[in-house]
């Protein structure tokens, strides 16, 4: 016998689990989707984008909020603070919810997980809201958009003001999903008929023969084609990794820190069985996670190897033909999709990982053969983990050259912000 689910209840544990707890959304999101699977595809879009949209517009719904409530939002008790925060986001952004049902649940759920006295509280602020929220005037990007200062003030240093305006508004756009056919596997012409007898909207995306943007699914990992690991869903902007890269025929590649195993995967796939693709990274549990799409993919010229990248390997050196660092970063260029990454990144632990992103360089560039190629890239807008550690590694290393870099901005290619650098090693 399944009880009445109450979609609203789900998402506030979630934004609980996210808010109060640091886990991360999508992974939050993705368990309880999984969990749910009978509910109804309807019920199951409803949550999503409840939970998704909240987490987004957080600093513009608390700066909403702030202006209705004599208890700031960040003295208000954890569960109090998060079911205003997605009370006022139906009121302002779903107009398909009454006012008066947002109140309503509100209040509900308030005295059903013991706040019974903050009823009043809940229901007077939600009313407020619901009166005057329109009249409301944001005094910043920060605010207007919901990303934390420091990001709108980095990006104003390294592109300007006009091209922030255009990132915060790329990261609010609504997700494109792509997906990446599995060649080993299938044509792309047969993936796009199964898709399309399961139902799903396939869109061609016109640079890449075999990605597609695909819509109108419910749950993508209870489609058969998912199941038999026919698609790998990717980025188009890091789909250009293994593209920029070229491997040819024969290829020995290295991928540095590979989990879990999306461009390398790519890699492998390119090589047509050939050659081999050794992806590494730092833990067991990652390259599991390696195997596993290794498994799915059913790819014989791949294999996975835990190892640190900032260790030197001798046996490594001079070794590749393409090596591919595709490195940890402030990931700020995707945004859209994991939408609390603003909220957990901070500009200290940007400054860190700019740093262990040159750390990693220092050791693994030397993997390369002369002759061979080097792929920089980061999920990330920022200069200093992107060209700034470009420009320090040629600096560095007069053995290498630039054959290009490209920053890329959400919706330029694909949803994501990206960055990519090709180097290739004379010497
Ligand atoms: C951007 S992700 C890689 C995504 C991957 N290239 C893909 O396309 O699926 C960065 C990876 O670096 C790994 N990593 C972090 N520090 C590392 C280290 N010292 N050595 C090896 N891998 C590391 C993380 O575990 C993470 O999986």
């Amino acid at each position: 016998m399944t009880t009445k689910v109450n979609e609203r209840a789900l998402v506030l544990e979630m934004l609980l689990a996210v808010n109060e707890e640091g886990q991360y959304s999508h992974l939050v999101l993705r368990d309880v989707l999984d969990k749910y699977q009978y509910l109804g595809k309807q019920e199951r879009a409803f949550l999503t984008r409840l939970m998704e949209g909240t987490l987004e517009r957080q600093l513009t719904l608390d700066y909403v909020i702030d202006q209705f409530s004599k208890t700031r939002v960040k003295k208000m008790k954890p569960l109090i603070r998060n079911l205003m925060r997605m009370s006022v986001y139906q009121i302002m952004y779903m107009d398909s919810v009454p006012d008066s049902a947002v109140c309503n649940e509100a209040v509900k759920l308030a005295r059903k997980r013991g706040f019974s006295g903050l009823s009043g509280f809940v229901n007077g602020v939600l009313r407020s809201v619901a009166r005057g929220w329109r009249e409301v005037r944001f005094p910043n990007l920060s605010v207007t958009y919901s990303m934390p200062e420091w990001i709108v003030d980095i990006w104003t240093e390294n592109y300007g003001e006009e091209k922030t305006r255009q990132i915060l508004e790329g990261l609010t756009a609504e997700n494109r999903l792509t997906i990446r056919t599995n060649l080993s596997a299938v044509t792309p012409e047969e993936l796009v008929n199964k898709l399309k007898s399961e139902g799903v909207t396939v869109h061609a995306v016109p640079e890449l023969p075999y990605a597609f943007e695909i819509s109108g699914l419910d749950y993508l990992a209870g489609l058969k084609s998912f199941k038999e690991g026919l698609f790998y869903v990717q980025d188009v902007s890091s789909m250009l990794v293994a593209e920029t890269a070229a491997p040819k025929k024969n290829d020995y590649v290295i991928d540095v820190c590979a989990a879990p195993g999306g461009k390398s995967t790519h890699m492998a796939e390119l090589l047509q069985g050939s050659g081999m693709v050794e992806a590494r990274d730092l833990t067991e549990y990652k390259v599991d996670l390696i195997r596993e799409n290794i498994a799915r993919h059913g790819l014989s010229n791949m294999k996975a190897v835990q190892m640190d990248a900032t260790v030197d390997d001798p046996d490594s050196h001079q070794k590749a033909d393409v090596l591919v660092c595709d490195l940890p970063c402030s990931g700020l260029g995707v945004m859209g999709k994991k939408t609390d990454i603003r909220y957990k990144m901070t500009k200290e632990k940007a400054a860190e990982l700019a740093k262990l992103q040159r750390q990693i360089l220092s050791v693994v560039w030397d993997y390369v053969r002369p002759g061979g190629t080097l792929v920089y890239s980061t999920c990330t807008i920022h200069r200093s983990e992107n060209e700034d550690n470009t420009a320090w590694f040629l600096k560095e290393h007069p053995e290498f050259s630039l054959e290009f870099q490209r920053q890329i901005f959400p919706g330029e290619a694909g949803s994501d912000g990206f960055f990519l650098a090709k180097l290739v090693r004379s010497k």
